[in-house]
């Protein structure tokens, strides 16, 4: 199992340096984009499903609260939290609206969603992106593999972030740099400091 332990590592780590050359400019991209929503007064929801519903609230928690810098609270939501809001959806309607009914009522003109899926594929991030179009929003999308059904729902407005690599692991493993990496460069533009 030792072999097994190192070979995960190493491919994460190449991973990571594949990622160094693919996706800096999109994460710019993203970036700016919150940054503007969030000087404009508008906010972030954000969903995922499985380890990408962790990164959501990851994401979410770190706006809400702080990242590494004392400054003031940002607005954000996860999606994946309200435990009545999720089982009333996915029992009276379908688990595929979970997000999308949420969007619908929270989402305003100038919002962003970021929409997280290794596979990009999952229906009801797919859906929540199809309310977020309906509602004016920005797409930021964390993707991998070929980018799925959602890399096709974008428009020029919308940032896609997709991870170059096919295994969900390794993608949601880049998924939290470029998580971090975000809520670095917001930060740094909202609240710059001497250093
Ligand atoms: O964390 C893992 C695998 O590493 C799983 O929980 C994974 O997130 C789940 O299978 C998700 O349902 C996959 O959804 P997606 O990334 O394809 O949208
Ligand atoms: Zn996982």
């Amino acid at each position: 199992m030792l072999e097994r332990i190192k070979e995960s590592f190493t491919e994460s780590i190449q991973t990571k340096i594949d990622a160094l050359e693919a996706l800096p400019e999109s994460i710019e991209k993203g970036a700016m984009a919150m940054v503007h929503c969030l000087l404009s007064g508008n906010k972030i929801l954000c969903c995922g499903n499985g380890g990408s519903a962790g990164d959501a609230q990851h994401f979410s928690s770190e706006l809400l609260n702080r990242f590494e810098t004392e400054r003031p609270s940002l607005p954000a939501i996860a999606l994946t939290t309200d435990s009545s809001t999720l089982t009333s959806i996915a029992n009276d309607y379908s688990f595929s609206e979970v997000f999308s009914k949420q969007v619908h009522a929270l989402g305003q003109r100038g919002d962003i969603l970021l929409a997280i899926s290794t596979s990009g594929n999952s229906q009801n991030v797919i859906k929540a992106m199809e309310a977020a179009v309906n509602r004016d929003m920005t797409i930021v999308a964390l993707t991998g593999n070929d980018g799925g059904a959602m890399a096709g729902l974008l428009s020029d407005n919308d940032v896609e972030i997709r991870v170059p690599s096919h295994s969900t692991p390794r993608i949601q493993e880049v998924h939290l740099l470029v998580l971090h990496s975000l809520c670095d460069v917001i930060d740094r533009t909202l609240f710059p400091q001497e250093d």
